[in-house]
């Protein structure tokens, strides 16, 4: 569930009046999602997604996504900017939150992906990313490389209530990463940063909409696809890796934006550094959320486990892993 923000029908109307977008028909929460409110919005004229950011999104950051958005679906990608007012301003507050009206994309997130639309995700999201080429605004990645060992160090032993040998391990995979993570000799543009499946909208096997936005950021690019790539290629689970999903999203990617010889050499590292990443938030989620939250935890170990299709020599020294 996410919607933490209850929004009045009259602040609702109140708040439509500034826009030239018709008066307030109907109004929905969204279910899905965790981090923002999320309300379907209709009126006379159109319908709409009504975003009220949480804690964990920064005020301060909303420019640079909106101007992201903006960038791209000028550039024809499908996703939704935000909705100005009469006025022009795209940043609002409501009910004491910071609120953006986005335009609705049509179109569903799947569940159980196959090649056919890995392939179409691939590919948009190298227009993403060739799109991106001149976006000149920055963003530091607040979930990026350098921040994970201050994070595993918050985590602390805690992690071995998920796992026994959790702690250690991760230690030990993250010091492996460390060393040899690219530097500075790799292209970096926006990327969106959390492109799972619940962030591509499609008809069939045509890409409507690339939405949640919210951890975009600049940082290497191939980074982007090796996260796409662990986020769609895998079972629930994370044990079974479906080579046909992989390799269907990298063709994708790369008849947008061919990949080189550097991209491919540096494509186990960059996702393994995705599940780390990704085992990292999880389980500060998981420890942090009480069991019986309206939130639905995510597995950490699904990631996790993830680790020995990228880096089978890592994963065989894994207590966790074995
Ligand atoms: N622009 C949009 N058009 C259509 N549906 C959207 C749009 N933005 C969000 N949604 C719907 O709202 C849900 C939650 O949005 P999302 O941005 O993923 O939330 P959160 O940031 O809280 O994870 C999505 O799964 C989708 O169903
Ligand atoms: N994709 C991340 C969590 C971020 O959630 P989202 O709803 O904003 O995509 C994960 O699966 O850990």
């Amino acid at each position: 569930m996410a919607v933490y923000t209850q929004v009045s029908a009259e602040a609702l109307s109140d708040f439509l009046g500034k826009f030239d977008v018709g008066e307030l028909a109907s109004a929905k929460g969204i279910a899905e999602g965790v981090e923002n409110s999320n309300y379907l919005v209709d009126t006379t004229k159109s319908r709409f997604i009504l975003t009220l950011y949480e804690k964990r999104v920064a005020e301060g950051d909303l420019p640079y996504f909106m101007a992201l958005l903006e960038h791209l679906a000028d550039k024809g990608l499908p996703v939704p900017p935000a909705v100005p007012d009469r006025d022009g301003t795209l940043i609002h507050q409501l009910e004491g939150r910071p609120a953006c009206l986005i335009q609705f994309l049509s179109g569903v997130s799947v569940s159980h992906p196959t090649a056919a639309q890995a392939r179409a995700a691939g590919e948009a999201l190298g227009k993403l990313h060739k799109a991106a080429g001149d976006f000149t605004l920055d963003r530091p990645n607040s979930m990026g490389f350098d921040t994970w060992q201050p994070l595993f160090e918050r985590c602390g032993h805690s992690l071995n209530e998920i796992a026994p040998g959790l702690y250690d391990d991760i230690g030990f995979a993250l010091d492996g990463v460390r060393s040899a993570w690219p530097g500075d000799h790799m292209d970096r543009c926006a990327i969106h940063a959390d492109l799972f499946p619940d962030n591509v909208l499609m008809l069939g096997n045509r890409v409507t909409g690339l939405i949640d936005f919210y951890f975009a950021c600049t940082d290497i690019r191939i980074y982007d696809l090796a996260i796409t790539h662990a986020a769609w290629a895998f079972d629930a689970s994370g044990r079974t890796y479906d080579a046909a999903l992989g390799d269907a999203l990298i063709e994708g990617y790369s008849q947008s934006f061919p990949l080189s010889d550097l991209d491919r050499a540096e494509f186990g590292t960059l996702a393994t550094g995705a599940c780390i990443r990704f085992t990292l938030s999880r389980a500060w989620d998981w420890l942090n959320t009480p069991a019986d939250a309206l939130v639905t935890r995510k597995d950490p170990l699904a990631f996790w486990r993830r680790v020995k299709i990228y880096d089978n020599d890592l994963g065989s020294r894994l207590k966790t892993l074995a």
